[in-house]
């Protein structure tokens, strides 16, 4: 079998290398000829899978995308042409959650404002958007969710089975998390068409609308954000602080919005080591399910361990001790300052992306509470952990 996949999608020899023969391409570079012949496809989100694509695919039996996201693959055209895809939901959600999080611990010490005391708006409560509520509601934060579509389902649900459920969720409109969240996180697909489609969600009047010193977060998709209407309302309004890990044009920002930025990374939120691997097994597994394959392989055994083995905990821990801890496992600072020195470079911003040394996610921390303190929100928060 003939595999073609992504040079940056770790574990694919270790996983695949039994199927098959594989060969690592350019997933920006790909060409039509390169899929002569070749059965099986692993892509990432930087690889367009459309006709143009495959019209020299002869063989092609499966593509595989290590993504949440869809929008660079013609689904319609693989189901036309009786190809199986799968996707990689969920994969980093993990990543995504812990980055935005993250970037808002940052800003809290960066401007000298207490974290907990603000109401994060989440827009999109799917994978991503839930993985960074986890960690806010764990924090012991107020916050406020935005998602019709979700809401729509709930409410069809309730009133198809007559039955108020317990675990529903509660969510508000869109204008009411521009009115009350001092933070807003951005968590949804990037949709063009219908009722509730994305492109441009945030255009010139609704960024216009924001809170005085509201923070806005981007790490779904940069048009989401009408990008140059973003640089006009923040040359106006120095109170709004900005984190942006993907940009209107990729692999190419506009180079006068990445000053106005307070973070701004190369679309590598969902960059952890666990979320990439997590995202080629599930192609493997689903590949090996399609083909009826049988395997003994398992993700944990991918992983090598985190080079901190444990932490003790010995008393209460501040919000400034939980940024150094988070700090341990991502510094984003580091990855902002490289790409503020690199992406007008040649291929800077892909540079930096295959290049990038993937951070680990907090359960890769392991503490260890001897202080008999309450850490059990440190727990909740993803670290790993014993009590002693
Ligand atoms: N920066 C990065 O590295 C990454 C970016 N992403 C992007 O984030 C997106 C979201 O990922 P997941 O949370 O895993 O997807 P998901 O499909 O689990 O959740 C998306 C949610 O957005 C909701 N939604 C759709 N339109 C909406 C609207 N107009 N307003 C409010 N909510 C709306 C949907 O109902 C859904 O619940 C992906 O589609 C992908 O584009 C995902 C992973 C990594
Ligand atoms: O999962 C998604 O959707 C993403 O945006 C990816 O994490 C982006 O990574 P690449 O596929 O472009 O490496």
């Amino acid at each position: 079998m003939n595999i073609v996949a992504d040079e940056n999608m770790p574990y694919v020899e270790a996983l695949f290398g039994e199927i098959g023969e594989i060969t690592r391409v350019n997933g920006r570079q790909l060409t039509p000829e390169q899929l002569i012949d070749v059965d099986v496809l692993l892509v990432r989100s930087v690889t367009k899978v459309n006709a143009e694509l495959l019209s020299q695919a002869n063989k092609l039996k499966f593509v595989g995308s290590a993504t949440i996201g869809t929008d660079h693959i013609d689904l319609a055209l693989l189901e036309q042409r009786n190809i199986p895809f799968t996707n990689a939901p969920g994969c980093n959600a993990a990543a995504v959650g812990e980055f935005a999080f993250i970037a808002m611990l940052e800003l809290a010490k960066r401007f000298k404002q207490p974290l907990k005391d603000k109401v994060v708006g989440i827009v999109g409560a799917g994978n991503t958007g839930s993985a960074l509520e986890h960690c806010l509601n764990a924090y012991g934060m107020k916050v406020l969710l935005c998602d019709p579509l979700l809401e729509e389902q709930q409410l069809s649900n309730r009133s198809a089975t007559n039955i108020s459920d317990k675990n529903s969720r509660q969510f508000v409109s869109l204008d009411t998390i521009i009115e009350q969240a001092d933070i807003i996180s951005l968590h949804v697909p990037i949709t063009k068409t219908g009722p509730h489609k994305t492109w441009y969600l945030f255009d010139e009047a609704k960024l216009n609308q924001l809170k005085p010193h509201a923070w806005l977060v981007n790490c779904c998709r940069g048009e989401v954000i009408d990008n140059r209407a973003l640089i006009k309302v923040k040359q106006q309004r120095d109170d709004l602080k900005l984190v942006l890990d993907v940009w209107e044009g990729e692999p190419n920002p506009m180079p006068e919005l990445v000053p106005l930025v307070e973070f701004a990374t190369p679309h590598i939120a969902g960059y952890s080591l666990e979320g990439k691997a997590r995202g080629t097994y599930m192609l493997f597994e689903k590949l090996c399910e399609i083909f009826g394959l049988e395997h003994q392989k398992s993700l944990l055994n991918l992983l090598p361990k985190f080079n901190i083995s444990q932490l003790h905990i010995t008393d209460k821990v501040s919000e400034t001790q939980l940024l150094t801890l988070a700090r341990l496992v991502y510094n984003l600072a580091d990855d902002d300052y490289l790409f503020r020195n690199s992406f007008l470079n040649n291929h800077g911003f892909d540079h930096m992306r295959k290049n990038h040394t993937h951070r680990r996610e907090f359960s890769a921390l392991s503490l260890v509470n001897t202080g008999h303190c309450e850490v059990d929100w440190m727990f909740k928060l993803g670290f790993s952990g014993v009590e002693r």
